[in-house]
């Protein structure tokens, strides 16, 4: 678990990133933090491994405080997947998806063996290994970003707008993809969007946040679109433009559900769902 208590974060030229802010990320579930540009997803993030330090208020992992332990350990503890890979250019798929390993000492043999396994989890092809980064495609790289945030097997993992360079596509891809590692191995996963669709499709818990990281609403995706906190909150996920307003509509095929522009969005197969997420 990891839990917020009363940060704040303002930057050294007074930027207030993040105000008095509180959360509870429970543990071995994705939690996704939403908003528009600005609104201090990122500073959230990297506050959690320690790349930016709170003003105030603590972080605790597991009931401890990280300002108790050591930041580089701390860092390499918590895997990390930034938008573009963040791959070293000049290293092979292989050594970018060991860094860490060999940096804790693993041994070169091992490293690899781990490496190649962890392209197996990620859904790459082995062969690509002694490739460079700029041999393979965005989705691949976003891959081996993964992979390499996986290689140190932590417990937990920090995704920051990882999708968001890649083509529409890809990116559904990519979102599957994540689903069903995330069903294999069950990290804490903290993932940073400003795309609700996203955070809805891959959050257990959503985070919508407003300026200055001030929370407009916490839940499921199912709670929140049932019951939207705000004007804001009802704005931001489309129930306004009649995106989520969904009617049913009878065709000579059966019943269909349309949303507020008269657009087909699916096709009706059961009358009641009970409880669900
Ligand atoms: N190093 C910095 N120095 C000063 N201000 C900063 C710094 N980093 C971020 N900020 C400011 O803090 C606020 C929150 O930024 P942050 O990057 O956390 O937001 P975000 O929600 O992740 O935005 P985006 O979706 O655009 O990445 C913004 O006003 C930003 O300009």
């Amino acid at each position: 678990m990891i839990e917020f208590r009363s940060v704040t974060k303002t930057y050294p030229d007074g930027t207030a990133a993040v105000a008095d802010f509180d959360l509870v990320i429970p543990p071995h579930r994705t939690t996704v933090l939403v908003g528009s540009s600005g609104s201090g997803k990122t500073t959230l993030l990297r506050m959690i491994n320690r790349m930016v330090e709170p003003t105030s208020g603590t972080i605790e992992i597991d009931g401890a405080s990280i300002l108790d332990r050591d930041p580089v350990k701390l860092r390499r503890s918590i895997g990390y997947v930034l938008q573009n890979g963040g791959l070293l250019p000049h290293y092979k798929v292989v050594d970018n998806v060991t860094t860490v390993l060999r940096l804790e000492g693993t041994p070169r043999r091992q490293a690899r063996d781990r490496a190649l396994e962890l392209l197996d989890t990620v859904g790459l092809d082995r062969a690509l290994a002694d490739r460079y980064p700029s041999q393979l495609s965005g989705g691949q790289q976003q891959r081996v970003g993964v992979a390499r945030a996986l290689a140190a097997d932590p417990n937990i993992l920090l995704m920051d707008e990882p999708f968001g360079a890649v083509d529409p596509i890809v990116r559904a891809e990519l979102q599957t993809e994540t689903i069903r590692l995330q069903s294999e191995l069950e990290k804490t996963v903290v993932f940073v969007t400003h795309d609700i669709d996203e955070a809805f499709l891959l959050g257990d818990q959503v985070v919508i946040l407003e300026k200055g990281a001030q929370v407009a609403q916490i839940g499921s995706p199912s709670e929140i679109i049932e019951n939207p906190a705000s004007e804001f909150v009802a704005s931001f996920i489309g129930a306004e433009r009649g995106a989520r307003a969904l009617r049913t509509k009878r065709t000579d095929h059966g019943t269909v559900l349309v949303d507020g522009t008269g657009r087909t969005q699916g096709v009706l197969v059961d009358d009641l769902v009970e409880g669900g997420a």
